[in-house]
């Protein structure tokens, strides 16, 4: 083990050092031996129970040497001084892990009320971390230790420490306007600056100077904002804790990288063959370059591997998009002389521990949504990141021993890099946040206290778009229909649609296929030489999909995977239509959650319409109609599609059911993708006479329809 920087704990604002000490094993064993009596639990689980607090003993050995332990008393009178702490610290010092359980002991040993609720930006950090402290502690995960994310809550009446993402922290907020619940926030990963992180922070301090004068609030964060944090909670004191345990080298290409997918997977077969065992944790731009190197390891990973010399590479992938039971697996060690590979997009960027990683290769690049306010469209844009992200990607290596880093750019372009990533909200759709502002009575949004204020533009924009959904009223206020909106897990459009459903009573089917759009792959692209094969079988089986579009095919697919008994009957159609088994199960628990929310909000069984008629079919396009009705385009003469707002040329994409059909007189659509052009994704066809009806649409997109017609 090597150290690389002093551990020291400084307090920046008073000038002072405060030198490590060590803690005293007999206090540490203590606190492990301090877990809280339940009896009822230890009666039930005595077994589970001994075992779980073994597992915990052994850990506590590693968690001792980690830089915040050994400063805990430290840290914990700063934290309890202050009311609002600035917590700077190190990738892997162990801030996400340590400090909320520092806290923890803390609220048991003074008889404190009230939980902890830790933010995360991501689901894949909350749920890895709730399971690793869960560990830590000595408690099963949902029981003291728990975590809250959409579409998945394991939290129980005893959980005090609940690590949750930011956006179900904010529906808390919504639901329990002074969080009365919590007696300590703890915003980590604050630097990440995410539109939902920079609002909670904004709540938070509204709360602080008004209803909860006793709330305590720390933020964690990595890198170097410290002074903003600290500008904006009124000065409050910054804790800076310094080191790490292991170092990690990095190591720069020596020219510019041209092809990133072939280079990352040849510098994967190189370490493979150089270095020794360790796993590796590769950061691609987004889903497309990580199933691509995937499916290439796939193929050449048997072919290097020898059963003495070279291990076999596992290749497995990480982004938002897949499933959380397959994204659950990059966590577990793979057994036998193999290597395991992790193709990642920045979501294993901060808070995640990948135990056995010991090589991380960085692309340098990722993937953000650029929101164009004018348009009303996001375009999906592959940019270089920051200096702070790549130190962020090189700390998850070293985590349990030295690590090395390779970075697939040149040292002089890392120079380049621009010091921070920009915060998201500054780019970024605003409708849902000024949802909840709206939600939480703020009237006046522009001067509300942001901790970074989004601009005028897009907050006008915001607002007329909530006003055209019917979420605010003439005068700007929140209506009842708002309120319902900002209840549902979902974006506004989303919300709108599942209320319109329920007013015109065919609840049931819009939910399944708001459930299917809340998944991003339920649709596999078959590959280029089975795609006319699997058209042709999706088009035979979908005959009211071939007709309207790609939102009824995903129903009519849905409906039918649903009807098949067996999961092995069922696993063997999925692949005959090239549609994942694994998205299915996703989606039926998310309409399962839907319709409990809707069941909560609307006070009444759902309607059971199927689609057997167009009449039936017609009335669920219109109810998706009325939350997109920004998304459609009508079709001109020449036969290409602009958009109804602002005239702009879109194309169906070519994995829509409806990239071949020439004869839809307008389309709406859920998505939009920029690459060469612009892209309607998820299309839907539409009558031009429903367009017209359309109350939010202007004068203008109006006079269009009108002289196409
Ligand atoms: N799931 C896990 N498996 C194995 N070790 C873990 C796990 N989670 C945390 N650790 C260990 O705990 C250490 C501290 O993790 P923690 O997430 O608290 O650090 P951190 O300071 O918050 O870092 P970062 O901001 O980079 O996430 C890790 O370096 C690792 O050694």
């Amino acid at each position: 083990m090597s150290s690389t920087g002093s551990i020291l704990v400084k307090d920046q604002k008073r000038g002072r050092k405060v030198h490590p000490f060590e803690r005293s094993e007999s206090k540490v064993v203590e606190f492990v031996e301090n877990l809280p009596n339940d009896e009822d639990e230890l009666e039930n689980q005595r077994l589970g129970r001994n075992e779980l607090k073994r597992r915990a003993n052994e850990l506590l050995r590693v968690r001792k040497t980690f830089p915040v332990h050994q400063n805990k008393e430290e840290i914990m009178k700063y934290i309890r001084e202050n009311q609002v702490a600035i917590l700077i610290g190190e990738t892997g010092s162990g801030k996400s892990t340590q400090i909320p359980q520092f806290v923890l002991d803390d609220l048991y040993a003074s008889g404190t009320r009230g939980a902890i609720a830790v933010t995360q930006p991501r689901r894949v950090a909350a749920i890895n971390l709730a399971t690793r402290v869960a560990q830590e502690y000595g408690c099963n995960v949902g029981e003291q230790v728990g975590y809250s994310v959409r579409f998945d809550n394991a939290t129980s009446s005893k959980t005090r420490l609940k690590y949750l993402t930011d956006g179900m922290l904010l529906r808390e907020l919504m639901m329990h306007r002074d969080l009365k619940e919590y007696s300590v926030v703890v915003i980590d990963e604050a630097h990440e600056r995410t539109v939902l992180t920079d609002l909670i922070l904004g709540f938070l301090k509204s709360l602080i100077d008004g209803p909860r004068p006793d709330l305590k609030i720390i933020v964690m964060s990595a890198t170097l904002q410290a002074e903003k944090f600290s500008s904006f909670f009124h000065n409050a004191p910054i804790l800076f804790v310094e080191g790490r345990k292991f170092s990690v080298d990095q190591y720069y290409l020596g020219h510019a990288c041209e092809d990133v997918v072939d280079s990352m997977v040849r510098c994967c077969c190189q370490i493979n063959q150089g270095e020794q065992m360790g796993d590796i944790l590769c950061f691609l731009p987004g889903q497309e370059e990580i199933d691509k190197a995937v499916a290439i390891m796939n193929k050449i990973a048997p072919c290097i591997a020898d059963t003495t010399a070279v291990p076999l590479m596992v290749a497995l992938p990480l982004y938002a998009a897949l499933p959380p039971a397959q994204q659950a697996l990059v966590f577990s060690p793979v057994k036998g002389f193999k290597r395991k590979i992790v193709f990642s997009t920045n979501i294993a960027e901060t808070s995640v521990t990948i135990s056995g990683v010991k090589f991380v290769i960085d692309s340098g690049l990722r993937k953000v949504k650029v929101w164009r306010h004018q348009l009303g469209l996001a375009t999906l844009l592959t940019v270089p990141i920051s200096r702070a992200s790549a130190m962020q990607r090189t700390g998850r290596a070293g985590r349990e021993s030295e690590g090395k880093c390779f970075r697939l750019y040149r040292e002089a372009d890392y120079n380049q890099l621009p010091q921070q990533t920009e915060p998201e909200i500054a780019r970024s759709d605003v409708t849902s946040p000024v949802l909840m502002l709206k939600r939480y009575d703020i009237d006046d949004i522009v001067n509300w206290t942001w901790f970074e204020n989004p601009g005028k533009e897009a907050l006008v924009l915001a607002l007329q778009q909530l006003y055209e959904l019917q979420a605010l009223d003439d005068a700007g206020k929140i209506t009842s229909r708002g309120k319902q909106m900002a209840l549902l897990p979902l974006p506004p459009q989303m919300s709108s649609v599942l209320i319109h459903a329920h007013e015109i009573k065919c609840l049931s089917p819009a939910i399944d296929i708001v459930a299917c759009l809340s998944v991003d792959n339920f649709l596999l692209n078959p590959p280029p030489e089975l795609r006319d094969e699997v058209n042709e079988r999706r088009l035979a089986l979908c005959s009211a999909g071939k007709k309207h579009g790609d939102l009824i095919m995903m129903k009519e697919l849905f409906d039918f995977a649903s009807q098949i008994n067996t999961p092995r009957e069922r696993l063997e159609w999925c692949k005959q239509l090239c549609v994942s088994h694994r998205a299915y199960k996703n989606i039926a628990k998310i309409k399962q959650q839907l319709t409990n929310y809707c069941k909560h909000l609307f006070k009444q069984e759902q309607d059971e319409l199927t689609l057997d008629t167009n009449t039936n079919i017609t009335r669920v396009i219109k109810c998706f109609l009325s939350g997109f009705a920004k998304n459609t385009a009508i079709r001109m003469p020449d036969r290409s599609y602009r958009t109804v707002l602002t005239g702009e040329p879109i194309s169906i994409h070519p994995s829509s059911l409806l990239f071949l059909n020439t004869h839809c007189p307008a389309i709406m659509y859920t998505e939009y993708v920029f690459t060469a052009k612009g892209y309607a994704r998820n299309v839907t066809r539409l009558e031009l006479t429903w367009l017209q009806e359309i109350a939010g649409l202007g004068a203008v997109a109006k006079q269009t329809i009108t002289s196409n017609e």
